[in-house]
């Protein structure tokens, strides 16, 4: 058979396996529909809270469809971008029982909005604000269904501002959705590339950029800009400058990418939250969340831990935050592999709130899984 002809032949298999695909979606898509009108009718039936909002969103399943896709999963095509796949095709069913709403960190460009899709789906609605705890109060005052916000990084360690943002609010930890940052150096039309004497970017960026800007542009002053979409939006116009930002903010602004992956730490990630108000119910691979006050006695920190050692619970993060009420007093983030409904994540809350001034479950929440 001749090339020509294989190919021909190839073609019309993929033609028919696609009609094939395009039906089975469309089915998919029925059915989302008809799951929206049983909860709309749980919510209005008879005895049901008619306050509560119905809850089309549903992060556990979320969770275990995309789980599932990837266990399925035999090949070529790697687990993840078989799960992408999925999550694209889930994101457009959710649109159709109720578009969903999700600020983020902005602005537009920005490695938030990369987590906020990479979580959600290009089908969600995104919309950027300015500040981390503008994103706390857009979710508050339910203009948004949902918010992201960033808490970790592998490299520079905790953002500060989002765990301080927890201490005077009411709002839930919904879902964490983890993204490998990769940093490039960019440069407008119009820059000189041997005339580059400043270099913008987020502070975060610059420090997780630092050696590589030592042995590349020693002498460049280094400018901290509040995000790395608003490096690459200044450098758009001037011609001594470069940015360092992502592919999107590359994309958004039409810069050129003079250095790729410039980041010191090859596994380079960061760690985002979802925000909301919703309780996420266990989907089998869960992590939970707390906020916990001690007072400041010695041995504090040990009293604390004790109860999930002994419970075999999985700690998968302690942070101190100095308290804002009192000088001395501390608040522990705490994060740990199990659900709030698990029988030994329970009796460790009852003897950790029994040791502790105030214990604040954050929330439990799916495991991230992309
Ligand atoms: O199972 C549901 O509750 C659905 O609404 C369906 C579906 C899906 O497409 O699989 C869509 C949105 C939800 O967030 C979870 C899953």
């Amino acid at each position: 058979m001749s090339d020509e002809h294989k190919l021909k032949e190839l073609r019309e298999r993929i033609d028919a396996i696609d009609s094939d695909i395009g039906k089975l979606i469309s089915e998919r898509a029925r059915c989302a529909l008809e799951v929206a009108a049983v909860k709309k009718a749980a919510t209005e039936s008879p005895g049901a809270d008619t306050t509560a909002p119905t809850l089309y969103y549903r992060p556990e399943r979320e969770a275990q469809v995309l789980r599932r896709a990837m266990e399925r999963n035999s090949g070529p095509l790697d687990d993840e971008e078989m799960a992408r796949l999925f999550r694209e095709i889930m994101s457009a069913c959710l649109a159709l029982e109720e578009p969903i709403k999700v600020a983020f960190l902005g602005p537009e460009g920005t490695f938030t909005q990369q987590a906020a899709l990479k979580h959600f789906g290009n089908s969600a609605v995104t919309r950027p604000l300015g500040a981390i705890d503008e994103v706390f109060r857009e979710v508050e005052a339910g203009a948004v269904n949902f918010g992201v916000v960033p808490v970790e990084n592998s490299t520079e360690g905790v953002i500060n501002h989002t765990l301080d943002t927890f201490m005077n609010s009411n709002l839930r930890i919904c879902g964490e959705v983890e993204l490998r940052i990769h940093h490039h150096l960019m440069i407008s039309d119009v820059t000189r590339q041997d005339s580059i004497t400043r270099v913008y970017s987020h502070a975060q960026s610059l420090a997780q950029c630092r050696k590589w800007l030592d042995s590349h542009f020693p002498h460049v002053e280094r400018i901290a800009v509040a995000s790395n979409a608003e490096a690459a939006r200044r450098v758009k116009g001037e011609w001594n400058s470069a940015a360092i930002a992502g592919d999107m903010a590359a994309d958004l602004y039409g810069l050129k990418i003079l250095a790729e992956k410039i980041e010191d730490q090859p596994d380079n990630s960061t760690r985002f939250l979802i925000i909301g108000t919703q309780e996420v119910p266990a989907s089998g691979d869960d992590k939970t969340s707390l906020m916990v006050s001690m007072r400041n006695n010695p041995g504090a920190l040990h009293d604390l831990l004790e109860p999930f050692h002994r419970y075999r619970i999985d700690l998968t993060r302690v942070e101190t935050r100095p308290s804002s009420s009192g000088t001395w007093n501390y608040v522990f983030f705490i994060d740990f592999a199990g659900h709030v409904d698990d029988e030994r994540v329970a009796n460790t809350l009852h003897d950790v709130g029994n040791r502790a001034a105030d214990l604040k479950v954050l929330g439990s929440y799916p495991r991230g899984v992309l």
